[in-house]
């Protein structure tokens, strides 16, 4: 059996996947069509030859752009179902996605709307893949702190199908900190939370999020090595890290693949795990992420298992679900199967 395959049949959870990141350059030609709304590209060629970014904000400006022929509920059920058919080719078990509510509601579309289309579709894919997944409600952190408090007030009649809070967007120039307060308030409703930091920001972006967000699991957090006593910190707390291979890359948050720190992160203790952020955007989807780190920093059929047990210990499932994902794995890590 070959790694890739090996990699490919790995039960895995996925634990940081935008999915207005999913959104192929097919799909979103489809639905451009569908709601008659223009978009600035002829071919997906051209759409694809656009994806050259060195930056996170590059990313961003494109990324938000391609969300706008998201119109119906149909269209988001539509997103999801896609992410959800081509995951299950990946050994993905389990996914929590987050979504960006106020991509959608600056525009006029209905918090409603968004999250029903979601979630009939993450029923959907239960039922045909058995995969079960969450909802991570994800506040834009460029925007200002009434705006968060108002579309958690939105999402007051769905508490009980979103899982936890995020933080995402321009990291740089919005610190945790602008969010304390709303994120206290998500916590009072019973809302679990994660947060996007370190990934361009510095490691006291980091701090604060732990700090002051009280965040279960953080989102990237790949600048965090840069500080010996934060990096011991996350190691003792085993605080779970959302870690983006293919992402890094596109957004020059390493140089070349070669340089992801993934293994050292590994060898220093901490719970890492490997995702796919914005599939449609990088270049690939979670095994396509694995495969990648795997071959640029040589990781062994272990250090694989330990970042796919990770990702199940570092999910939001209750204890018991967990084990019995746990013990699947081990049941696949024991089948004879040399790595290539
Ligand atoms: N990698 C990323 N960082 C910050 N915000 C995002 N939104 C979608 N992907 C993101
Ligand atoms: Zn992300």
């Amino acid at each position: 059996m070959t790694m890739r395959a090996f990699i490919a049949g790995l039960p895995k959870a996925e634990l940081h996947l935008h999915i207005e990141g999913s959104l192929e350059p097919e799909l979103m030609f489809a639905l451009a069509r569908r709601n008659n709304i223009a978009i600035p590209f002829d071919s997906v060629e051209a759409v694809r030859a656009a994806y050259s970014f060195t930056r996170l904000q590059d990313f961003l400006d494109i990324y938000y752009q391609g969300a706008n022929v998201l119109i119906h509920s149909q269209d988001f059920h539509d997103l999801a179902a896609a992410y959800f058919d081509r995951v299950a080719q990946d050994g993905v078990v389990h996914a929590e996605i987050m979504f960006d509510p106020q991509t959608h509601t600056a525009r006029g579309i209905a918090f409603d709307t968004v999250i029903s289309g979601l979630l009939s579709a993450m029923e959907e894919a239960e039922a045909k893949h058995g995969i079960t997944s969450r909802l991570i409600m994800s506040f834009l952190r460029h925007l200002d702190e009434d705006d968060a408090f108002a579309t958690l007030e939105m999402a007051r009649p769905w508490l009980d199908r979103i899982e936890a809070v995020g933080l995402d967007s321009s990291e740089l120039g919005h610190p945790p900190e602008k969010f304390a307060r709303v994120f206290a308030a998500a916590r009072a409703l019973g809302l679990k939370s994660v947060a996007h930091a370190g990934e361009e920001g510095p490691p006291a972006y980091v701090v604060q999020a732990l700090d002051l967000l009280a965040i279960d699991r953080l989102d990237h957090g790949n600048r965090s090595l840069e500080d010996a006593a934060l990096t011991a910190r996350l190691a003792r707390t085993a605080m779970t890290l959302t870690v983006c291979p293919l992402s890094n890359l596109k957004l020059c948050v390493v140089d070349t693949m070669d340089d992801h720190p993934i293994d050292r992160m590994l060898r220093e203790g901490l719970r890492a795990t490997i995702n796919s952020d914005d599939p449609a955007y990088f270049g690939g989807y979670v095994a396509d992420n694995y495969i990648a780190a795997a071959e640029a920093r040589g990781l062994s059929k272990d250090d694989l298992v330990r970042l796919a047990r990770n990702s199940f210990l570092g999910s939001f499932l209750p204890d018991d679900v967990v084990a019995d994902h746990l013990t699947r794995l081990d049941a696949y890590a024991a089948m004879p199967q040399p790595v290539a």
